[in-house]
């Protein structure tokens, strides 16, 4: 599990030890952990470090402190290393032991810029060091000016130097991944204690790079994480396995209210994505001339024509490809979520839900989805504002709507109305494709309908309560996004088509749970000799 902090937790969880006065020592080991993380990738790259040139972008805090320390490590090790200093001051520990393994200061003035943006767009790397936790609002002033600069002559002169951000890109808000002012776009973000909640959010996801986690000896004084990312080992922990004696009524039902005269193609896509995530049976409720469309497409699917209260489920799935005028199926998604059953909420069902709602109804929208529902809960947030803060907006629609939010995305995030905040990153571009959400609304459905009442394997991995139902839908996000991934590497990197993810999603589950649950998997198997 990836687990990510605000910058208000990582700081007091260095208090303690600034108290006993090993200020020093963490700025030392996060300055060493950045350096090392600039040779190896430098070496990664083919590039000889003896000669290769380094600019240091430094700003007035400890931030700048951490650069100052990593450029004389890195100047000690023969590279031409440079540190432009953006402010007023520095951190005079730092740029003592800079000066002192022969790197050159240079201090940012308008007259110098365009020789200093020049030299940095050229370098081999370039270690961003003006502002980490204690930013207020984004770069201004000569600094912004200089971001501005170095970024066109990279553009212009078709540059690839290493970018390098220390701590987090500067410009990037730690908490919520808001983006102020001109941001350079990192390689590598290379952060120290525990990863920053902005650095799993976009935009400062699009920013951040890869990112490196670097221990600096506070982790142990780390609260509860704000941010969580399931990683494989965890995805197996939390996938459900059937029991020897399972039959498809245990291993749960979902019910599917999805697909309008108009979308028929959505009922038949969610379809295909719950049934390849492991539900017992798929029930569908729908117009006959969409319920024969899921019938010869999928024929595992039982259709019924009844009303949600006759239709005996585990958990539904509604909206996927409704309009508002589809009035009858409409009024099953609101029969389906007023039934106190799981269900999982998906674009045209949005528009149609009751003021508020419980934990275990999971919402998916997109950016304008939930742009969509704030104007009709009365805020004025547009598209454009969702995606400026994606975290932000997730959180609240999850605090207004009182359900599980999962705003989809490069980066899908879920909220459950308080507790803690998935972050997932799993998948590719390629995913964005017409039906790749009903597909993915189909997993999380299935997901939900076999939920059950163990909440063990939930609690084991720290996710208390309600939380459970956003790790199920982090968990449907994850699955999703390595099956896109793992069909456009079948085609060799290629473009995917939204009935491929549902197709490569079996093999994702079988591979993930192999890794690591190969115990269970053992003990249900007949395959295995009896001894
Ligand atoms: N604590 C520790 O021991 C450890 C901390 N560590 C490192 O310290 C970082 C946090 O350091 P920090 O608290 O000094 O804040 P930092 O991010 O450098 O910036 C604040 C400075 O910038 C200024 N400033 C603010 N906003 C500005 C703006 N928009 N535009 C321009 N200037 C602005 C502000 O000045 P002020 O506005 O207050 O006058 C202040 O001087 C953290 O990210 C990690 O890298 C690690 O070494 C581990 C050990
Ligand atoms: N750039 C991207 N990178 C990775 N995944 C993406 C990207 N864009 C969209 N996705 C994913 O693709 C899916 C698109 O869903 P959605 O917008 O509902 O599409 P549709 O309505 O056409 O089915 C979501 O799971 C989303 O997270
Ligand atoms: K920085």
């Amino acid at each position: 599990m990836i687990t990510a902090y605000t910058g208000t937790q990582v700081r007091a969880a260095e208090e303690p030890l600034l108290a006993d006065g090993l200020g020093d020592v963490l700025m030392q080991r996060a300055a060493y952990g950045l350096a090392a993380a600039v040779v190896n990738e430098l070496k990664s790259r083919g590039s000889r470090l003896n000669g290769s040139r380094v600019v240091v972008l430094v700003g007035k805090g400890n931030n700048g402190g951490d650069g100052l320390y990593a450029g004389a490590f890195l100047a000690a090790r023969g590279m031409r290393t440079t540190a432009v200093l953006t402010g007023n001051a520095a951190h005079p520990g730092g740029l003592a032991a800079f000066e002192r393994a022969g790197g050159r200061v240079q201090r940012l003035t308008e007259a110098e810029l365009p020789a200093l943006a020049a030299e940095a767009a050229g370098a081999d790397a370039v270690i961003d060091a003006v502002l980490g936790t204690g930013a207020k609002g984004g770069l201004r002033g000569s600094a912004a000016h200089l971001i501005d600069a170095i970024t066109a002559t990279r553009d212009a002169e078709h540059r690839d130097g290493l970018l390098v951000a220390c701590d987090l890109p500067s410009g990037i808000d730690a908490d919520t991944g808001e983006a102020a002012g001109p941001v350079l776009p990192a390689d590598i973000t290379v952060t120290f204690g525990g990863a920053k909640t902005g650095l799993l959010a976009d935009p400062g996801a699009d920013y951040a790079g890869r990112v490196l986690v670097v221990e600096i000896g506070i982790e142990e004084h780390l609260p509860a994480p704000s941010m969580r990312r399931l990683e494989e080992a965890d995805m197996a922990r939390l996938l459900p396995h059937p029991s020897r004696r399972a039959q498809k009524y245990s291993r749960g039902v979902l019910g599917v209210v999805a697909g309008s005269e108009n979308y028929p193609g959505a009922a038949v896509l969610a379809c295909r994505g719950a049934l390849a995530a492991g539900v017992g049976m798929v029930r569908y409720l729908g117009p006959p001339s969409v319920a024969d469309l899921v019938r010869q497409s999928c024929p595992e699917v039982v259709c019924s024509t009844g009303t949600v209260a006759e239709n005996r489920v585990q958990a539904w799935l509604v909206g996927s490809g409704m309009g508002p005028h589809d009035h009858e199926q409409l009024t099953r998604a609101r029969d389906a979520i007023a039934s106190d059953l799981p269900v999982v909420a998906d674009a045209g069902a949005l528009p149609a839900l009751p003021a508020m709602l419980a934990p275990h109804v999971v919402l998916t929208p997109h950016a304008g989805e939930l742009a969509s529902l704030f104007q009709r809960l009365g805020h004025g947030e547009d598209r454009e504002a969702v995606e400026a803060g994606t975290l932000a907006a997730v959180r609240q629609a999850a605090v207004r709507t009182g359900a599980t939010v999962l705003l989809k995305g490069a980066t899908t995030l879920v909220a459950a109305p308080w507790g803690t905040t998935f972050s997932q990153a799993d998948g590719t571009p390629w995913l964005a494709t017409a039906g790749s959400g009903d597909v993915l609304a189909g997993v999380i459905g299935a997901l939900l309908a076999q939920a059950g009442a163990d909440v063990g394997r939930f609690t084991d991995l720290g996710i208390e309560g309600d939380g459970r139902w956003a790790a199920i839908a982090a968990l449907g996000a994850a699955l999703h996004g390595r099956a896109g991934k793992a069909a456009s590497e079948a085609a060799s990197g290629g473009p995917i088509a939204a009935g491929g993810i549902a197709d490569a999603l079996p093999e994702i589950w079988g591979k993930v749970s192999m890794l690591s649950n190969y115990g269970a998997w053992k003990r249900n198997s007949h395959s295995q000799p009896l001894r």
